[in-house]
């Protein structure tokens, strides 16, 4: 049942884009025309900033609102589906095939008049008109519009679909800033997830400033939103999909019917849940937008990312700190580390973190291939300080390997105030997606010391096949067998 409560829920959001989508650090996923856009940040400031009274989302395990939603849908312009809404095994309500569904078989087709976009129609003319002189984007025009749409509770077209939307408290966005500093200290999603609150915090202030607070008959507090940037619309129906790593098909842009509708890349049997892919995310990534941590092992995107610092002993700090500003990184860098591979700019980081004063000749290039903004030869080596630069990676994943350790043995002495069962639920829930992710990360980090290196003209992230511990060994091996003949000359000349 659709109940009234402050909102904590989360609004799913699918941009619309004709471009490519975004290539993060860690994936090379190919062409799309739809895809996810943060969609919980817009949550969380829903829960920081509003405290509506009327009715919002549901819970997961509520199906219920969820057969309203298809009735509805099917009423107003769905055509038949060879899926239906079920309690699935993978996150917890999702699409279920009805029929035999075969590879490359197109499913979906939400007609344009059942997706919400910048052009929908506002049962409130003025508030839309309002937004749009002042040119708000499409992000918080978007989560507007659905705010006040929800104000309007029964009477508005779209309630059905807003008391079906998934209540989805375990994204990071939702967690206080005392659950992230406790339950992630050794993670650098932490980090991540501040900024990104911080990021909607202050579209948020920008929109009260410029607008909310201007026209206060049209904005009362109780529903007054922000949100990000993008080119977005909201799909009901798709947004009932879940995420699985296996697959890796996005939802797409029919341009000539201006619906959405979505290619399977495998079949489905009767009975069997259907998924799309959220994008090639890391588990931490998951974590902090969808509020889940994919199987240990499943999901081949995942990364973590490996902080390096200058040392600021270094005779060179200041040279060094130049050089990397000029091509827009610091002193501290994160790389994002695969289980599959590391970048060539963590290698570049590294030579020019270890290299001595007599090769400064080389800093500025070092720095620009450690860039992920410059276009310069990654491949390079520097033979002098490749033994030390190695040393140097592992070190950094030894640093972050312990926290990980320290947390990780910790973790059940770790504890809040708590007081109702409700909330002990919820840390216990939290801490089990900590321990997830913090494994998951430690994993690929381990991994990184027996796995692979870098091998010249391998592209963005290394497949060579030296393996760094082993290699580092051999190397030594190397320099020891070349000690012992030089000492063995010396023998000889004496
Ligand atoms: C777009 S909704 C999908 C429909 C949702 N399961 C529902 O019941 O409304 C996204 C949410 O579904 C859940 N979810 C999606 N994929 C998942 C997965 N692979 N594992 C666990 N939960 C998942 C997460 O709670 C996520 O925030």
């Amino acid at each position: 049942m659709a109940e009234a409560a402050s909102v904590t829920t989360t609004l799913y959001y699918y941009s619309i884009f004709t471009s490519p989508p975004d290539r993060s650090r860690t994936s090379s996923s190919s062409s799309v025309s739809v895809r996810r856009r943060n969609p919980s940040s817009l949550s969380w400031v829903l829960r920081c900033s509003t405290n509506t009274s009327f009715p919002w989302g549901c819970d997961t395990d509520s199906l219920e609102n969820a057969s309203a939603l298809q009735k509805w849908l099917s009423k107003s312009g769905l055509p038949p589906q060879k899926m239906g809404i079920e309690r699935v095994q993978v996150g917890e309500r999702g699409l279920v095939a009805l029929k035999n569904i075969r590879k490359g078989e197109k499913l979906l087709f939400v007609p344009p008049s059942l997706v919400i976009s910048a052009d929908s129609e506002w049962s409130c003319t003025e508030v839309g008109k309002v937004l749009k002189r002042n040119s708000v984007p499409d992000w918080p025009l978007l989560a507007t519009y659905l705010i006040s749409e929800a104000s309007l509770m029964e009477s508005s077209r779209w309630s059905s679909y807003i008391s079906a939307l998934p209540r989805q408290p375990y994204s990071l966005l939702y967690w206080t800033r005392s659950e992230l500093d406790k339950y992630l200290v050794a993670s650098q999603i932490r980090e991540r997830a501040i900024e990104r609150i911080n990021d909607v915090a202050g579209t948020y202030n920008d929109l009260r400033l410029r607008i909310f607070s201007k026209y206060p008959h049209l904005f009362p507090l109780e529903v007054r939103l922000p949100a990000m940037d993008g080119n977005v619309a909201l799909v009901p129906w798709a947004d009932m999909l879940n995420h699985s790593c296996e697959v890796e098909t996005f939802l797409d842009y029919d341009k000539s019917s201006q619906g959405v509708f979505y290619t399977t890349d495998k079949p489905y049997q009767p009975g069997e849940q259907v998924f799309i892919s959220y994008g090639k995310k890391s588990n931490g990534e998951l974590l902090l937008s969808y509020g889940f941590v994919p199987k240990e092992g499943t999901n081949p995107s995942d990364s973590v990312e490996l902080s390096l610092s200058l040392n600021k002993s270094d005779k060179c700090y200041f040279e060094k700190s130049e050089a990397l500003r000029k091509h827009g990184l610091s002193v501290s860098q994160q790389f994002p580390l695969q289980i599959t591979g590391w970048p060539m700019e963590l290698m570049a980081y590294a030579y020019l973190a270890v290299s001595p004063p007599d090769m400064r000749r080389n800093f500025e290039e070092m720095a620009a291939a450690a860039s992920t903004r410059t276009t310069s030869t990654k491949d390079m080596r520097y033979p002098e300080v490749e033994e030390q630069a190695l040393q140097f990676i592992l070190d950094s994943c030894e640093t972050s390997i312990s926290k990980y350790t320290k947390f990780l043995q910790g973790i059940e002495s770790l504890d809040l105030d708590v007081t109702s069962p409700k909330q002990i639920n919820r840390i216990s829930f939290l801490k089990q997606l900590a321990v997830d992710l913090c494994t998951s990360e430690r994993r690929i980090l381990f991994r990184t010391q027996y796995g692979k290196r870098p091998g010249p003209g391998s592209g963005r992230f290394t497949d060579g096949a030296e393996i760094l511990r082993r290699s580092l060994r051999d190397m030594r091996n190397g320099e020891l067998r070349a000690l012992k003949i030089l000492n063995g000359f010396r023998k000889l000349f004496k």
